[in-house]
């Protein structure tokens, strides 16, 4: 995928409100015109990189874009579980996201237990994934520290980089 690493930023909206929260594991849904803003080489799938509430610090997360198969979704989403216990819920903050890398692509289940415990799974190759020197680096980038208003924000790494600064209002 020639678009990783991705950088993009936008405000956190609602999603269906499924429930994802009960099951322990909140996703931050990123509205249309993030997901409408998405390079076509960024195929749906479930990713992993680097996320960031506000301005405050950077955790790991994993991402699922696409129309969750096990919900027959007729809207893609791009929705955020970022690797980290937060004391409150952060609707209407701006998201930072760096996509660091792929892990596998989206799929029905056969039951919500099983769809969970792949969740679980992918949450574990972050954190694994992550450590990894060319990965963890990304942690350090300028997109990061630069403000999250209308300012723009660039990525200092690689020319390759993409990126899609979009505050959501
Ligand atoms: C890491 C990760 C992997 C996911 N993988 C799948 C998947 O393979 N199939 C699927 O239907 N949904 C998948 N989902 C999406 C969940 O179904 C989704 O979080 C749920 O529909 C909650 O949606 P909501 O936030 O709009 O309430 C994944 C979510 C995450 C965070
Ligand atoms: N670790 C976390 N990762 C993502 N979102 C979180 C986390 N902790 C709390 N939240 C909050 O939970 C919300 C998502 O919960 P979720 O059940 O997926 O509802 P929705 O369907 O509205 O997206 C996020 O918008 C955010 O405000
Ligand atoms: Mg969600």
């Amino acid at each position: 995928m020639k678009s990783l690493p991705y950088f993009c930023r936008g405000e956190v909206v609602r999603g269906f409100g499924r429930g994802s929260k009960e099951l322990g594991i909140p996703t931050a849904n990123f509205p249309d015109s993030v997901v409408d803003s998405l390079p076509a080489d960024v195929s749906t799938g479930i990713y992993y990189g680097w996320a960031c509430v506000g301005n405050s610090d950077i955790h790991k997360m994993v991402m699922s874009i696409g129309w969750n198969p096990y919900y027959k979704n007729t809207k893609k989403s791009m929705e955020t579980h970022v690797i980290h216990k937060f004391k409150e819920d952060f609707y209407g903050e701006i998201l930072s996201v760096v996509l660091v890398g792929y892990i596998r692509s989206e799929k029905s289940f056969p039951s919500l237990e099983d769809l969970v415990a792949a969740i679980n799974s992918d949450i574990e190759e972050a954190k694994v994934m992550l450590e990894l020197p060319e990965h963890s680096k990304l942690k350090e980038d300028n997109f990061f520290t630069s403000t999250t208003d209308s300012s723009p924000a660039s990525p200092s790494s690689a020319a390759s980089t993409s990126q899609s600064i979009i505050n959501g209002h």
